[in-house]
């Protein structure tokens, strides 16, 4: 199933059952999931076929970053679990990026969207001048997603507050943004935030959220409120 809605519910759940028991509330056609590392460490592929024979789209939200030839191989073997979408880390460099492109060219048939992480969403200035980075974050988001452009990549993980100008300079990447806070809700270790509403009119293509779904008393009411807003 193709499912038409913008919405990646991240699935950051403790077991294979819990997340499971998570995607029973939603539903297939009003949202995507993402499965992140600690959901992956600890149920593995497993929770991949699980979830898409349930009828869920699944983003591997497992941000590779490594040589070359070791990030493409684990991104080929993302590609065999099918799932939907898959991401590597920009800061990687542009060989790293391009390596993954092309092995699942090579590959061929249908693959999964390549998707280059650039600022972490939870990053700040400050954070960036730890790491030896005197850059503002929406700087240094711009350069990273010129390696992306440069490396072929589908498109690029970034803060909605990033999303216009990436869109004006960038236009063939597509945009998932988590960092993504309805209005009211807290912002967590998030840095970079934006609603649900302002993120889709800042040009983002898909909205990840976690906590303000999954947390929630009621998480497909939580899921419907955002559908909602959208509409
Ligand atoms: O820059 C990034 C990249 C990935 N994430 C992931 O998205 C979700 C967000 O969850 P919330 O509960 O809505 O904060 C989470 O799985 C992160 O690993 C991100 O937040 N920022």
């Amino acid at each position: 199933m193709t499912c038409q809605t913008p919405l990646i519910v991240a699935l950051d759940c403790p077991s294979h059952d819990a997340a499971l028991v998570m995607a029973e509330r939603l539903d297939p056609t009003l949202c995507r999931v993402k499965v992140g590392k600690e959901l992956f460490t600890r149920a593995g592929p497993a929770i991949v076929e699980a979830l898409q024979h349930k009828g869920f789209e699944v983003f591997l939200d497992l941000k590779f970053h490594d040589i070359p030839n070791t990030a493409a191989l684990a991104v080929e073997a993302a590609a065999e679990l099918g799932v939907w979408m898959v991401n590597v880390h920009c800061s990687g460099g542009l060989r790293m990026l391009t390596a993954c492109r092309e092995i699942l060219e090579r590959r061929g048939g249908k693959r999964p969207l390549l998707i280059g992480v650039t600022v972490l969403t939870s990053m700040e200035q400050a954070d960036l001048r730890d790491i030896g980075l005197d850059v503002e974050p929406a700087r240094q988001v711009l350069r990273l997603a010129g390696l992306a452009e440069r490396a072929g990549l589908d498109g690029l993980v970034c803060s909605a507050q990033e999303a216009a100008a990436l869109k004006q300079q960038f236009a063939r990447l597509q945009l998932v943004t988590p960092g993504i806070r309805p209005a009211g809700s807290a912002a967590d270790d998030q840095r970079r935030i934006l609603t649900p509403a302002q993120a889709l009119r800042a040009g983002a293509d898909f909205l990840v959220i976690g906590r303000p779904i999954t947390q929630a008393s009621d998480p497909a009411q939580a899921l419907t409120a955002v559908v909602a807003e959208l509409s």
